[in-house]
């Protein structure tokens, strides 16, 4: 099976009320983590390469890797720019064999905003490749006084209709409170997501695709161990697995996951440099790295994603 669109992937997962993980990745070890997890389970597959991965690991071999997994898995798997912030580098990337695109110019007025997306989704949809765009500037821990200052950084779901019908897009990345990164929530506040403005998104956009971004949930197994093992991640908070649930069920179909990777990874590493301070053949501390990437995954198709065996 060649590398597919998002297209049919996202319509059953509307309608069978869960949604698909969208892994960030960058480089074989993290690809073959994500992917094993994913074969194991029959799920569904986006892997994401953002402008940062790209440039840390060559547009060629990243894409070779996908196709590689795509061979090993035989699973439909799109192949995703993550933060595309212009035209140029989403037509880099289509031109490159990319089978979805994300065009991220939320930060930019509204109607640069789609202008901007309108004219990728042209080029894309030229070229049979989706386009996912976004309205809303996630939050951050920085931002927190202002969002609830002025409610600015949320999106507006008044906006969306007038978005989506005018630039064409085929899913749409908002923002309720989520954010990127391992410190998501101030340390003594409850974590909360505002699925209101979800549900109200929801109702003037039935059945189109929603995306979250930032969604880890820094699972605290892996900050206390980086904390134990010389780490200094004090106060690493991510979004609750029971949210990431209640938003899988509703119309949100791609679920944006990088940071528990990083995790994952670092966790597993600092854990056995300091078991095995006289190793250093990079296989011997890969391989669990590895492994615990494919465990983790597993963890999200199967208990917060819902997506395993919806592969075919
Ligand atoms: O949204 C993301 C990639 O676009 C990743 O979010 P996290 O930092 O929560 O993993
Ligand atoms: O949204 C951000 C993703 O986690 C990608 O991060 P990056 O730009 O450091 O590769
Ligand atoms: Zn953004
Ligand atoms: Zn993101």
């Amino acid at each position: 099976m060649p590398l597919v669109t998002t297209t049919e992937m996202f319509k059953k997962a509307y309608n069978g009320g869960y949604a698909i993980g969208a892994f960030n990745v960058n480089n074989m070890e993290i690809v073959q983590g994500i992917t094993e997890a994913a074969k194991e389970l029959e799920a569904p597959l986006i892997l994401q390469v953002s402008k940062g991965a790209r440039a840390y690991a060559n547009h060629t071999y990243l894409m070779k890797l996908v196709e590689a997994a795509v061979i090993e898995t035989g699973l439909p798997i799109c192949l995703h720019l993550d933060h595309g912030d212009s035209f140029e580098l989403c037509k880099s990337c289509i031109d490159g064999g990319f089978t979805s695109v994300m065009i991220d110019a939320s930060s930019k007025p509204f109607a640069e905003n789609i202008e901007i997306t309108k004219k990728v989704v042209e080029y894309a949809h030229d070229h049979g490749v989706v386009v996912e765009a976004e309205l809303g500037t996630l939050a951050g821990i920085e931002d927190e006084v202002q969002v609830s200052a002025e409610d600015s950084s949320y999106t507006h779901p008044e906006e969306v209709e007038e978005f989506v019908s005018k630039t064409g897009c085929d899913s749409l990345a908002i923002a309720i409170g989520t954010s990127h990164g391992a410190y998501k929530f101030k340390p003594g506040t409850k974590p909360q997501l505002r699925f209101d403005v979800l549900d109200e998104v929801v109702k003037r956009l039935p059945g189109f695709p929603i995306v979250l971004h930032g969604s880890s949930s820094v699972p605290q197994e892996f900050v206390e161990k980086i904390n134990k093992f010389g780490g200094n991640m004090p106060g690493a908070i991510g979004v609750p697995e029971d949210q990431l649930r209640q938003a899988a069920r509703s119309a949100v179909c791609k679920i944006n996951i990088d940071s528990d990777l990083r995790l994952a990874m670092t966790a597993t590493i600092r854990e056995y440099f300091a078991e095995h301070p006289g190793d250093f053949d990079p296989r011997q501390y890969l391989k669990p790295a590895r492994q615990a990437i494919k465990e983790m995954v597993a963890h999200k198709i199967v208990d917060v994603l819902g997506c395993d065996h919806k592969a075919f």
